[in-house]
């Protein structure tokens, strides 16, 4: 049943599947299996409300940017982050300095997510490693602060302050992750940051040899 509130559901076993495939054995990083695990985090996102509207609005346009060039006529150069700055970099397909004619290029679109999931990996760290009565806002603005916010402007930052405000609670948080009691959660989290961590070093590398990691 597409589309249906099943669909939607967001189950952070599947995330973590998914994370799970993005590396292949030399370790090169899956765009598809990527994309997927945005848009698995995009549900969970859309299950806190519309207060979280922009961000997910924002990821979801990034990401299916990225799955155009995926399913489009050059598709077979994006199967990986590796192939795919490879590929948009021997054919100039990337504004490396100004925003010019090129503004949409892979190889920014995916930076942006992958700043993102730096976000990610501190605040699941947090997460899993605080106590009951800890408070996800503050845990998700410590994250924030030490990575993305970097990348935003003011209003940007105000916003995004403002919508962490109304997180839930620790205990209501983990449960919208539908994999059971908070030990279990605790316990897949542990297997989920150390994941998310290699895929993020690995593009982090990658990036930082081409010197990509300031894109326009
Ligand atoms: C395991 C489950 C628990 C955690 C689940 C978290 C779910 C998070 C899902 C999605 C996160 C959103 C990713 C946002 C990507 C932002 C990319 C970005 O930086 N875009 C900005 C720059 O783009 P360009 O203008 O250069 O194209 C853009 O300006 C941003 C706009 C929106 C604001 C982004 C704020 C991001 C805050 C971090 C996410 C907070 C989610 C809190 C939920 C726990």
């Amino acid at each position: 049943m597409a589309g249906s509130q099943e669909d939607q559901k967001f189950c952070l076993q599947e995330v973590l599947d998914t994370f799970k495939l993005c590396l292949s054995e030399k370790k090169d990083v899956y765009l598809e299996h990527y994309v997927a695990g945005w848009r698995g985090l995009v549900k969970f996102l859309n299950s806190l409300g519309s207060v979280f509207g922009f961000i997910s609005k924002d990821a979801v346009n990034k990401i299916n940017i990225l799955v155009t060039y995926l399913h489009g006529e050059n598709g077979s150069q994006y199967v990986t982050v590796q192939s795919m700055v490879k590929y948009e970099l021997d054919n100039e397909l990337v504004d490396l300095t100004k925003r010019g004619s090129h503004p949409e290029s892979g190889c920014r679109t995916l930076l942006r997510l992958h700043r993102a999931l730096r976000w990610l990996e501190l605040f699941l760290e947090r997460l899993r490693t605080s106590s009951e009565d800890s408070k996800t806002s503050v845990m998700c603005s410590e994250a924030y602060n030490e990575s993305l916010s970097q990348h935003h402007p003011w209003v940007v930052r105000k916003a995004a302050g403002m919508a962490f405000c109304v997180l839930p609670g620790r205990p209501a948080f983990l449960e919208v992750m539908n994999v059971g009691p908070p030990e279990q959660v605790v316990a897949m989290l542990g297997e989920a940051v150390p994941l998310i961590s290699e895929v993020y070093q690995i593009t982090e590398e990658l990036y930082a040899q081409q010197n990509l990691l300031d894109l326009p």
